[in-house]
């Protein structure tokens, strides 16, 4: 029997590192378990200055929406949106609310920390298990009702949290379903044809991501580089850079300008899988920097929990056969704790047309991974 809550989804795949915390804040020299090597410079980067091509910023009042959003999805994978209906006293509320959590002592924080196999709670990034260097960050997941977590930070002072979350969590939910409907409707994909998209359909984790100030920025890492395992994430980066996408076919990292009140838009590997391929799950990391303390905030959609997702019938015949087998969002965060980048290689079910490499398998680039963790695997590169 197949588990069907998202916080079934690591049970399986347990990781602790909690002897692993240090107070990021008040380190003055970058200490070697933060120091990267060869993985910053897997890809070039295109410096701000020269970036020939930046990823599209759509307003969601052109009439022409579904066809810019298509466009973008399919070249990019990534797009910023502007008149999206999230007000900008709920944007600074939210950041808000995360500047207050990160601020607190790390015992405080200790005490909502993430248990080895939950979804929920304070901790480092699930991805850090694969790589041998820590990342200059720390995180809060929020899954369903933020109540239990914010009362064991603040026994008598949780209700600010809760509400500014809550508002949050339902405005995202709202613009979730409607980007949702956008990005299948510009394949062509009608009600008809996805029977669980309803308005209360959907299931969301609440990621909010906190980078400090770091005193060698050129060696650290602010988030590795992944996909997001979700059908679309919807990021808020607040007003300091440091995301960071690449861009299909230009094996380039191109920075994600902040744009004031613009939200940034992730093609996720569900969608991925949905499309058949069509619309590629962008490669994207986070950078740091000297001086300023960055906060972001992703909202990470999935279908509902126990739904099994494959791709459109639609989008299948003859010439095009399914390039996925089915997979509900709880597996596919499971086989994302197991296999990380080779994830989408392992639920395909038959090699890339043209020939030899899947666009979304970038698992060559890793060099600071983990190994040996992936054994049983069948990757196009063995
Ligand atoms: C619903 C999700 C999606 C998760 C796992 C789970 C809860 C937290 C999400 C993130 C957020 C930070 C990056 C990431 C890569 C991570 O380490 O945790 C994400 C991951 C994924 O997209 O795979
Ligand atoms: O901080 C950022 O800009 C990226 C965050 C991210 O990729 C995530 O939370 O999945
Ligand atoms: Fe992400």
């Amino acid at each position: 029997m197949p588990s069907r809550k998202l916080s079934d989804a690591f049970t399986s795949h347990p990781v602790n590192l909690h002897h692993k915390f240090l107070d990021l804040y008040s380190i003055k020299e970058l200490p070697e378990t933060h120091a990267w090597t060869s993985q910053l410079d897997d890809y070039p980067f295109s410096g701000d200055t020269c970036n020939t091509e930046n990823v599209p910023i759509i307003d969601l009042n052109n009439e022409n929406a579904t066809e810019l959003i298509g466009h973008a999805c399919k070249t990019w994978g990534v797009f910023q949106i502007i008149n999206h209906n999230i007000t900008k006293n709920l944007l600074d509320e939210v950041e808000l609310a995360g500047k207050g959590l990160f601020s607190l002592p790390m015992q405080q924080k200790l005490r909502a920390a993430r248990q080895p196999d939950g979804v929920s709670g304070y901790g480092v990034a699930r991805i850090s298990s694969f790589f041998t260097k820590l990342m200059w960050s720390e995180g809060f997941t929020i899954t369903g009702s933020p109540l239990e977590h914010a009362r064991q930070l603040w026994p008598n002072d949780y209700h600010k949290f809760c509400d500014t979350i809550e508002e949050y969590q339902k405005s995202m939910k709202t613009l979730a379903g409607r980007l949702m409907w956008l990005m299948l409707g510009s394949l062509g994909i009608t009600n008809d044809d996805v029977k669980w998209a309803t308005p209360e359909g959907g299931c969301a984790a609440l990621q909010l991501n906190s980078y400090p100030a770091c005193p060698d920025p050129g060696r650290a890492m602010g988030l590795a580089a992944h996909t997001d395992s979700t059908i679309l994430t919807i990021l808020h980066q607040s007003n300091i850079s440091g995301l960071q996408v690449l861009r299909e076919g230009t094996n380039r990292w191109i920075t994600v300008p902040p744009h004031p009140g613009a939200l940034v838009i992730h093609v996720g590997d569900l969608l991925h899988i949905l499309s058949n391929g069509l619309y590629p799950s962008v490669l994207h990391r986070a950078v740091v920097n000297r001086t300023r303390h960055r906060l972001s905030v992703a909202y990470l959609y999935g279908p509902p929990s126990s739904v099994k997702i494959s791709p459109l019938p639609k989008l299948v015949d003859h010439y095009h056969p399914p390039l996925y087998r089915p997979i509900t969002w709880t597996e596919y965060l499971g086989t994302k704790a197991k296999h990380f980048d080779k994830a989408l290689t392992s639920v395909r079910l038959c090699a890339p047309r043209n020939g030899f490499v899947d666009t979304n398998d970038h698992s060559s680039m890793h060099a600071n991974l983990v190994l040996g963790d992936n054994k049983g695997v069948k990757s196009i590169h063995d």
